[in-house]
């Protein structure tokens, strides 16, 4: 099943920049890597597809809906973490997963113990988020995107600030995602992490996707992520590494 499919999605802030004909697709189970220097469009291609921004041009199908007219129900199966996460300060970790999940029709209060738990968070559910370091904040968010037990992850940075048993609970937790058979859109600047968790990747320059390619296919050609993204960004010719 094809959970994602842009065709010429088109966003420009009124400097000119953001992101110009993005076209991709995901399908169940998959994961994409979105790669690009900072200010490529990777945040702005991430917002403009879940709705956060009003696209320009182009179309996006999300779980075989249209967004602009059936975002409430993608946003039922779809799980986010886009920026600053949208946390309650003032609320404990327990509160805040409780609150967000009543967003979701169905939700189960009994699922966000075990859910706390699986991030890390366990110890701290009684604690204010306001207290919260950077890292914790991030697995709070990470647990609040799978409150809907989504079919659909879109998930920028999502190891910003991690520690090192952050980045492992998340790499455990995202490819057992996929097994289940969740589509997932992720950025990240760490090669090394997209070989480990994405099927496929996409590299921004300035905007506009300058390649993409199965994770498999990459490996096997440039024998790493690291080497295929100077590859594809630096194509001028230029010795880089
Ligand atoms: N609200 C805004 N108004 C004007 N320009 C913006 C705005 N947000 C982003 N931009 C510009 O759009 C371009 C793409 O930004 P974006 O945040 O999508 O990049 P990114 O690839 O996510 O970067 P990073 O890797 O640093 O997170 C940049 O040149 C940025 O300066």
């Amino acid at each position: 099943m094809t959970v994602v499919r842009i065709e010429n999605l088109t966003k420009k802030y009124a400097n000119r920049r953001g992101v110009d004909r993005l076209s991709f697709e995901v399908e169940a189970g998959q994961v994409l890597g979105l790669l690009g220097p900072n200010g490529s469009g990777k945040t702005t291609a991430m917002k403009a597809m879940t709705g956060l921004l009003k696209a320009d041009s182009g179309s996006i199908e999300l779980l075989g809906m249209d967004p602009a007219e059936e975002l409430p129900a993608i946003l039922e199966r779809t799980g986010c973490m886009i920026e600053t996460p949208g946390l309650y300060p003032y609320l404990t970790a327990e509160q805040n997963l409780a609150l967000t999940g009543r967003f979701y029709r169905g939700f189960d209060a009994k699922t966000v113990g075990p859910l706390l738990e699986r991030v890390g968070l366990l110890p701290y559910r009684n604690e204010k988020v306001r207290r919260f370091s950077v890292g914790m904040k991030q697995r709070l968010a990470l647990a609040a995107a799978l409150l809907p037990e989504p079919e659909l992850l879109v998930l920028d940075e999502p190891t910003n600030g991690m520690d090192i048993e952050g980045t492992a609970m998340f790499r455990e937790l995202l490819l057992a995602e996929r097994e289940r058979g969740c589509a997932a859109v992720l950025s990240s600047h760490l090669a090394h992490e997209m070989e480990q968790l994405c099927t496929h990747v996409a590299v921004l320059k300035e905007g506009v996707m300058v390649d993409s390619a199965p994770v498999a296919q990459v490996l096997e050609r440039w024998g790493s992520i690291e080497r295929y993204y100077l590859d594809v960004t630096h194509s001028d010719g230029r010795e880089i590494v």
